[in-house]
């Protein structure tokens, strides 16, 4: 239809002239005069006049009876897309009662209707993705097709209003000659005598009435300067409920609504807020509909962050976000968990409760069951030649690498009998509680077939550490952690069946305590008990030796123990990485600190992993009070006691042909007080080659040992005058006062 000068008289016959109310768009006197210039009707009020309402009402009341009178129903707008019929509803007063829903049989015969339909659709499908059909609520394409002006087509004007606020398409008619600053995207930037009001009645929508009022002039909202924002923001709109309640002429700026079709005096619904904002994607149940609002970039991010605390990532411990991973955080996670209301009391570590004494309480029964059972274990053992643990080295058959060396990574788990490291395990890792190898096996293998083979070669060579397998009667002493240990770590890896519903087996230990008192001895042997794989990377080697490519170490050093689980990853010197003094951000160590962590909650998480971390510090106070959580068990690892000590002397003795009665034995041990097991260990090696000093050098090397005189105590009191405690006691204060508060072992 074209736009004729006849057209002007209508607003007059029309509107309610006599108001001299104006909307506060129209104080925008250049935008009123273009306005008025162009259709002389811009100083009308929105409202109608009662008389031209009630005509039209009574009008169309008669032309569609069949429509207001039979029983036709009210359809849900999220029903819209769905039939033609939903189109076709017609238009009732507020006060009468909606039908439930339209029987097409009593709807009165409207021959135009398909007519309109089409065009409606062809309106539709010009502007709006097929899918999106539910974006057609509020367009009126129909009248769009019928108002046809020549700056307007149908498709245009169909999707002018709607997709911007309904579907997140962006309004394409801005991108031209519009200033758009100040509009929302629901506003046309050209006057809009053609438009229809942003929420026409069904009837505008069906394209039964005739060319509606028109609407007033774009509402200006000053200050609003959020459109292009929003119309970039990417909300699904299926993530909300449809958009019902949007009150006719809703104007995101406060402008009144236009209230085209209801007669002056009857006041126009409050606009409301749409309910959805188009294409976000967010899952925003239960949220708050959200209602159009200036958006910059920083609120929509803002409102993206709003959303994820919501839906409940904002529990997550703030010092946590100091590492932006990257990757989705499961509730699993040890923020989740170590705030210890989760773990059960047995697993509470007392470092955030005091309450704990009853973790330590729980393993009394188990410690003095384990003590007995380990001395007499010691004892029965003492009598025999005991080699210490070799620590040396082996090199892993891996270690230079060809094209399908691969291969040999595959799972223990898998191939049992493949791995000569897990031959030599006394207690090759078996049961309910070795699950079989699953699909993340090929992924792990996957990555491990695009990492550097340099990584992997230095791993394999310098970070599997194997050796013979270690024996809890190897270790003299420490008998409370070795309980908690064989109780909280072994058995649920053991018996995983025995524990489920236990969400937070500890999988991450830190040992702490003096140097040397044989916290890798424990890794080696909980490795050796689990038939795991150990890893050994030491803190200090990342930090110096490989400080450049720690980060991509760290790293390989996990996947290969994906690959070769069960693994247990030993990590000394743990405090290099966690110390609370690594500030730099992009610093080399902050890099390994943050792939480390990343690596150990990947561990934590997964249900799969029988991967076990186990960290080592002699400066336990030196780690970030925030990353402690991390470790689920936080073990003191002390001097040796006087029985340890005793075990110690003589399982090292033992290899060698000594002279000392039971009292010399019993001195030893007394004087030996204060000394941590690598100390007793220097002492009795210093002692042991006392006999060699009384030899000339030249026949150090022709002597046979039994040719040699038996080690006596005049050797140790040499020894003593070489070797002292490495220790203070200012030092092991520190620990204890470093266990009482974040201990998990009194
Ligand atoms: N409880 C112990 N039982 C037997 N030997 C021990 C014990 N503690 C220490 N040793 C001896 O001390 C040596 C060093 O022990 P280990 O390396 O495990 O100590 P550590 O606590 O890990 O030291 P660091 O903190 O320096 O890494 C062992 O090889 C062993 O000979």
């Amino acid at each position: 239809m074209q736009w004729t000068p006849e057209h002007a008289q209508w607003p007059e016959q029309h509107f309610d002239i006599t108001s001299t109310t104006r909307s506060p768009a129209h104080k925008v006197e250049a935008y009123r005069g273009h306005l008025q210039r162009t259709y002389q009707y811009a100083w009308a009020n929105d409202d109608i006049s009662a008389l031209t309402a009630s005509n039209l009402l009574k009008k169309y009341a008669e032309k569609y009876s069949g429509i207001l009178e039979g029983p036709a129903e009210r359809p849900i707008l999220s029903n819209y897309s769905e039939a033609p019929s939903g189109l076709v509803n017609g238009r009732k007063n507020e006060s009468e009662p909606w039908q439930p829903s339209l029987n097409s049989e009593s709807v009165y015969p409207m021959n135009c209707v398909p007519d309109v339909i089409t065009a409606s659709k062809a309106g539709v499908s010009a502007a709006l993705p097929p899918a999106d059909v539910s974006a057609s609520i509020g367009s009126s394409p129909g009248v769009a097709s019928n108002l046809a002006e020549p700056s307007y087509s149908s498709s245009t004007c169909g999707s002018h209003t709607v997709p911007s606020l309904h579907s997140g398409l962006p309004s394409q008619e801005y991108a031209t000659g519009y200033n758009g600053s100040y509009l929302h995207t629901s506003y046309s930037g050209q006057p809009a005598p053609a438009l229809p009001s942003p929420h026409p009645s069904p009837l505008h929508s069906s394209g039964l009435l005739q060319p509606p009022p028109p609407p007033p002039p774009p509402a200006l909202v000053p200050g609003y300067n959020g459109t292009s924002n929003l119309s970039s923001y990417s909300y699904t709109s299926a993530s909300y409920p449809p958009q019902t309640a949007v009150g006719p002429g809703y104007s995101p700026g406060g402008a009144p609504p236009p209230s085209a079709y209801l007669p002056s005096g009857i006041p126009a619904p409050t606009p409301l807020p749409p309910t959805t904002v188009p294409s976000y994607s967010y899952q925003g149940h239960g949220l708050t509909p959200i209602a159009p609002s200036a958006l910059t970039n920083s609120s929509a991010s803002s409102l993206k962050r709003k959303a994820f605390y919501m839906a409940g990532q904002g529990e997550m411990d703030s010092s946590y976000g100091n590492y932006s991973y990257g990757q989705q955080r499961s509730t699993q996670s040890p923020m989740y968990r170590m705030p210890d209301n989760s773990i059960s009391n047995a697993n509470r570590g007392n470092g955030f409760d005091r309450s704990a004494e009853t973790s330590s309480l729980a393993f009394k029964p188990t410690k003095q069951l384990m003590s007995s059972e380990q001395q007499r274990k010691f004892s029965s053992q003492s009598s025999r030649a005991l080699t210490p643990p070799s620590y040396s080295t082996t090199k892993n058959s891996l270690g230079s690498r060809s094209s399908d060396s691969f291969g040999k990574y595959s799972s223990p788990v898998m191939n049992e009998h493949g791995d000569e490291h897990r031959q030599l395990l006394p207690h090759p890792m078996q049961g309910p509680g070795l699950r079989a190898a699953t699909s993340s096996n090929h992924s792990v293998d996957e990555q491990l077939k695009n990492t550097d083979t340099h990584l992997i070669d230095l791993v394999t060579n310098e970070i599997i550490n194997q050796g013979p397998p270690v024996d809890w009667s190897d270790i003299a002493g420490l008998d409370l952690v070795k309980a908690v240990i064989k109780e909280e770590v072994l058995w649920p890896v053991l018996r995983s069946d025995a524990f489920n519903g236990l969400t937070a087996l500890p999988r991450s230990i830190l040992l702490f305590g003096p140097r040397g008192t044989g916290k890798t001895l424990m890794g080696r042997c909980i490795a050796s008990q689990l038939g795991a794989t150990f890893f050994k990377i030491t803190g200090s080697g990342l930090v110096t030796k490989w400080l450049g490519e720690g980060e991509k170490i760290v790293h390989a050093s996990f996947l290969v123990a994906r690959c070769r689980q069960p693994s247990v990853i030993f990590v000394s010197d743990i405090d290099m990485l966690l110390s609370s003094q690594v500030s730099e951000e992009h610093s080399p160590v902050s890099r390994m600190r943050t792939e480390f962590l990343m690596q150990l909650d990947t561990v934590l998480t997964s249900a799969e992993d029988q991967i076990v971390v186990i960290c080592a510090t002699s400066k336990p106070e030196e780690i970030d009070e925030s990353l402690r959580r991390y470790f689920m068990k936080r073990l003191l690892v002390p001097l040796p006691d006087s029985t340890a000590r005793h075990q110690i002397i003589v399982q090292l003795l033992s290899q060698h042909n000594y002279c000392l009665n039971d009292k010399e034995v019993a001195l030893l041990v007394q004087r030996t007080e204060g000394f941590s097991g690598l100390d007793v260990a220097h002492l009795c090696q210093e002692a042991v080659v006392g006999p060699l000093h009384a030899m000339p050098a030249t026949d150090l090397s022709a002597i046979m040992p039994s040719q040699l005189r038996p080690v006596t105590y005049q050797d140790f009191e040499n020894a003593f005058c070489k070797i002292q405690p490495s220790i203070s006691q200012k030092e092991l204060d520190t620990y204890v006062e470093w266990n009482k508060m974040f201990g998990c072992s009194q």
